[in-house]
């Protein structure tokens, strides 16, 4: 008996054949027709067109060997390892990752190199990349405000964990306005098996959409749907768009998403904009009970078409295409990580415990949590959420200290997540000591120079330098105060007692596992 396929997927297969014969076909276009002359900077594996092309697309499932392979074999020095439409030179010498976090950005540009990998100009619009005065907004409001923003991120954490997480018959209390509660009162529940990414997704875009865009939208499924879906498309398209030749770009563009996606969201988000202007315009930048979130901040700083409510919508979407995955995917192996290994659910429970009985839930107070800090800062460096940060583009000849050249035009970063696992800098690199860094913080004495928020030349996940990451002092508050309220109120396995879930690698890209599930109960004892 022959089997055959239905119509509709032959249809289906021939068009994927098709696309992916059409972008590998477009990448070598790419590949021979341009880039600079990298020929003084070793490079792994081949170095002819053909080889590099091949090379290119085996990066695509290898890029942690490959990188690891060049990290070890050149001991520091730079090299180079061939992606599918262009080559990366990678450092990790201290005096290289330090001269890419100071170099400025019309010499190395960081807005470039982030444009070149997900092609933001050709998705959410060029003024995007052109004019990112949110990565300013970012700098100077968010964190100045974290502390009296604290208990709405702590207030919309609880809320939404009880929601999505649904675990009926556990008589929670549902005044989850009253932050102040050490620990909820519980009934028994069953244990609940959920997706782990998809439950953690929705407390973290409720989460980050509470500063914002304020309450009530941040609770509306609606809004949730469309900036979780449009994080992805983002990331989807972008990575496509990239591998395509430049002409081909703007045609491209044409067949996405994103005038929908801006569309759906001024839906929602416009009405809140026109109110506030009404109430800019008769009472001028103050007035009582002003909402004290991003869109406030970016509607003071907005200029000319930049105010109208497409272009505000437009910005919220895109620092939520910058929060949401990422801060998602770090919970998500934290997560992991606690369902596999319960013998550090009690060390967590006595800290956050004893802390939050004397001083209360608050952002100081997040500062006190040294275990749960260490925690999650382990978890980020065995794992992380990228093998390359610090992605620059030369855009003129750049000469680092020690007198190597990179030419104008290469695409250069920061072998991450080799300096992340080598023995000069961390002790038993492989294996997961999750306290590792609070013993170093005792060691150290400094109090700071190891928690979560701090950047090092040997800890790099959230960058380096004055453009290190903007959001990750709120990455650092949401995070502590998720594990600890996870670890108050439930208890977590995974199925079947089963192995932590591995992670999935794409290219240099790391993501918690997708498809893996964790079991939630309400706390007994
Ligand atoms: C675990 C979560 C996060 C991680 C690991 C992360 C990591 C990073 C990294 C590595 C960079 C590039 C830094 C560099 O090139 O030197 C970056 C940039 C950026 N991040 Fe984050 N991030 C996270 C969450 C967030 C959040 C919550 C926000 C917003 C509230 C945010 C906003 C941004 C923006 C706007 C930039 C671009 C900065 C610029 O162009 O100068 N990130 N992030």
């Amino acid at each position: 008996m022959s089997f055959q396929l239905p119509e509709t997927l032959t249809n289906l297969s021939g068009v994927i054949y098709g696309v992916v014969g059409f972008v590998a076909a477009a990448t070598l276009i790419v590949k021979l027709s341009q880039g600079p002359n990298l020929d003084a900077i070793p490079a792994i594996g081949s170095n002819t067109w053909l080889g590099s092309w091949w090379a290119g697309f085996r990066y695509l499932t290898n890029a942690q060997d490959i990188i690891q392979e060049g990290y070890e074999k050149f001991n520091s020095t730079p090299f180079r390892v061939a992606e599918p439409h262009c080559w990366t030179v990678l450092v990790s010498s201290r005096a290289q990752v330090e001269g890419l976090a100071k170099a400025p950005e019309n010499e190395l540009s960081a807005l470039e190199a982030i444009n070149n990998e997900i092609q933001l100009e050709y998705t959410l619009g060029p003024e995007i990349h052109h004019n990112p005065y949110h990565v300013e907004v970012l700098r100077s409001h968010l964190t100045r405000n974290l502390e009296v923003l604290y208990p709405e991120i702590r207030d919309e954490i609880v809320s939404s964990f009880a929601d999505v997480l649904d675990l009926r018959g556990n008589g929670e209390k549902s005044d989850f306005t009253n932050v102040c509660y050490l620990v909820l009162i519980r009934e028994p529940s069953e244990w609940k098996c959920v997706p782990a990414i998809s439950i953690i997704e929705k407390v973290i875009c409720r989460t980050n959409n509470r500063i914002f865009v304020g309450y009530p939208l941040c609770r509306n499924p609606d809004w949730i749907d469309l900036n979780i879906r449009c994080t992805f498309d983002v990331f989807k398209s972008g990575l496509l768009i990239a591998r395509l030749p430049r002409f081909m770009r703007q045609l491209a563009a044409r067949f996405t998403n994103f005038p929908q996606w801006i569309k759906r969201g001024a839906k929602l988000l416009g009405p809140v904009i026109e109110e506030r202007q009404k109430h800019l315009s008769e009472y001028g930048t103050e007035w009582d009970d002003k909402p004290n979130d991003l869109l406030s901040w970016l509607m003071e700083d907005a200029e000319g078409l930049e105010s109208t409510p497409k272009c505000l919508t437009t910005r919220i979407l895109v620092v939520n295409t910058a929060a949401n995955l990422t801060t998602s995917h770090a919970f998500t192996h934290g997560l992991f990580y606690l369902a596999a290994n319960p013998q550090y659910i009690q060390p967590l429970r006595e800290e956050v415990e004893g802390v939050i009985e004397k001083y209360g839930w608050s952002k100081a107070t997040m500062s006190r949590m040294r275990k749960v800090d260490s925690f999650l800062k382990e978890c980020q460096r065995v794992e992380g959420m990228a093998m390359v940060t610090l992605s620059r583009i030369a855009l003129k000849e750049f000469t680092f200290s020690d007198g190597t050249v990179i030419p104008k035009g290469a695409q250069i970063g920061a072998a991450t997540r080799s300096l992340h696992h080598d023995k000069r800098f961390y002790e038993n690199p492989e294996v997961f000591d999750p306290f590792r860094f609070a013993q170093m913080c005792d060691e150290d004495g400094s109090g700071s120079r190891y928690q979560l928020a701090s950047t090092t030349p040997e800890s790099l996940f959230f960058g380096l330098g004055k453009q290190a990451c903007p959001g990750r002092f709120l990455v650092a508050n949401e995070l502590k105060t998720m594990l600890a309220h996870v670890v108050m109120t439930y208890d977590v396995k995974l199925e079947d007692d089963a192995k932590r879930p591995p992670s999935w690698h794409f290219d240099s890209m790391i993501a918690a596992n997708p498809r893996a599930k964790v079991m939630f109960r309400n706390r007994v004892d």
